[in-house]
């Protein structure tokens, strides 16, 4: 079995605007030897071709981003960026956003969803709040962060990524980003405003209808701004979003195979996949959430959920639980036995 090194990426960190978009258009490809490999594998365990279905091919796509026959997912990490929005005066979440930080203390005690679904199979989680008492400006009025800060936080989600990491689950928490996936989903893919708003934490139909009407606004302010990934998530993401983005993307340099979360997280990626369509070869979509947007965003992005179990909270939980469901792909694909080890017939 090929032995690798943690791969360093001279993309841990982005030292200007230009080095992200450039790291967008220099993507590295998975391992096709070790793809090959872990198919001939496949192909001789006790089992009719092809009858574990998409674990066996979970088991070859981390092959491939791990560069060996037999993966593993024993040095996965979770983390978690947080961030303030301004758009939340504007009414769009059925929660105040002091929510924000209070539930960042609540994963600090342990007490969240993700908490427990991290601790059930074993993965360190890790939590990064982006300047939470810095809310950033409401993108309905002025772009949601200046250059520097949304470089800053690019920056924080690479750093966050460790080289030797074998899965990396991403998740954010921060009270209005719904309103911010929604606004980066429109401005990325179009359609209509009403294709991306959903009820988030729990808005009335009327509280979804404001929200349209907000990212609409916002569509509107912003019309004229040229719509490079870096200015779609400056203009109208947040920090937890372009942070998301960032460690991504400096995954993808360092070979890291990432598991994206719902609909928020996912978002965060939709104006890199307008760029370079490729920056999803890495990435898994864990499951589709019951926020409505999330369909249409995994169609547009080419992704397959793993799972769809109604779930609508973030917090990388989604993430949380399809780890298992990769744990149990990886117990198949590296623990059966062979048909000459058991002495099975093997068929035609
Ligand atoms: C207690 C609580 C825990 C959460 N954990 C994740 N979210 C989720 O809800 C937020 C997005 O929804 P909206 O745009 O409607 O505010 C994000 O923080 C997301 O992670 C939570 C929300 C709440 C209230
Ligand atoms: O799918 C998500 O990411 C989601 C949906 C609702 C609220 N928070 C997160």
């Amino acid at each position: 079995m090929k032995q690798v090194a943690p791969a360093q990426s001279r993309y841990q960190r982005f030292d200007s605007i230009d080095a992200f978009h450039l790291a967008l258009t220099d993507l590295p490809g998975s391992d096709h030897a070790a793809v090959d490999a872990a198919a001939r594998r496949q192909m001789q365990l006790t089992k009719p071709p092809g009858s574990l279905g998409r674990l066996e091919e979970i088991a070859l796509f981390l092959a491939g981003w791990q560069a060996r026959e037999r993966p593993g997912i024993d040095g996965a990490q979770a983390v978690i960026f947080a961030g303030n929005h301004g758009v939340a005066t504007q009414g769009v979440s059925a929660f105040p956003p002091a929510v924000t930080a209070q539930m960042v203390a609540n994963f600090a005690a342990g007490g969240a969803a993700i908490n427990a679904l991290t601790g059930a199979i074993g993965i360190p989680l890790r939590v990064v709040p982006l300047h939470l008492d810095r809310p950033t400006a409401d993108f309905t009025a002025a772009p949601a962060m200046e250059e520097e800060e949304c470089l800053a936080a690019l920056n924080a989600g690479a750093a966050a990524v460790e080289p030797g990491s074998d899965l990396l689950l991403l998740g954010e928490m921060g009270i209005a980003n719904s309103t911010a996936a929604a606004a980066l989903c429109l401005r990325s893919f179009g359609g209509a405003a009403t294709d991306w708003v959903g009820p988030g934490t729990g808005l009335s139909a009327s509280g979804v209808s404001l929200k349209g009407a907000v990212i609409e606004r916002a569509m509107a302010r912003h019309a004229e701004a040229s719509a490079t990934p870096f200015e779609t998530l400056r203009r109208v993401g947040g920090r937890e979003l372009a942070a998301i983005a960032g460690a991504t993307v400096a995954a993808r340099h360092a070979r890291v195979p990432v598991l994206l979360d719902g609909y928020i997280c996912c978002a965060a990626i939709a104006p890199l996949a307008v760029a370079a369509p490729a920056i999803v070869d890495h990435c898994i979509a864990a499951h589709c959430s019951a926020e409505p947007g999330h369909r249409l965003l995994l169609d547009r992005l080419g992704l397959r959920p793993l799972l769809e179990l109604d779930m609508r909270l973030g917090e990388g939980s989604g993430a949380a639980v399809a780890a298992a469901v990769i744990r149990s792909a990886l117990a198949a694909h590296n623990g059966m036995a062979t048909f000459a080890e058991a002495g099975v017939t093997s068929g035609a």
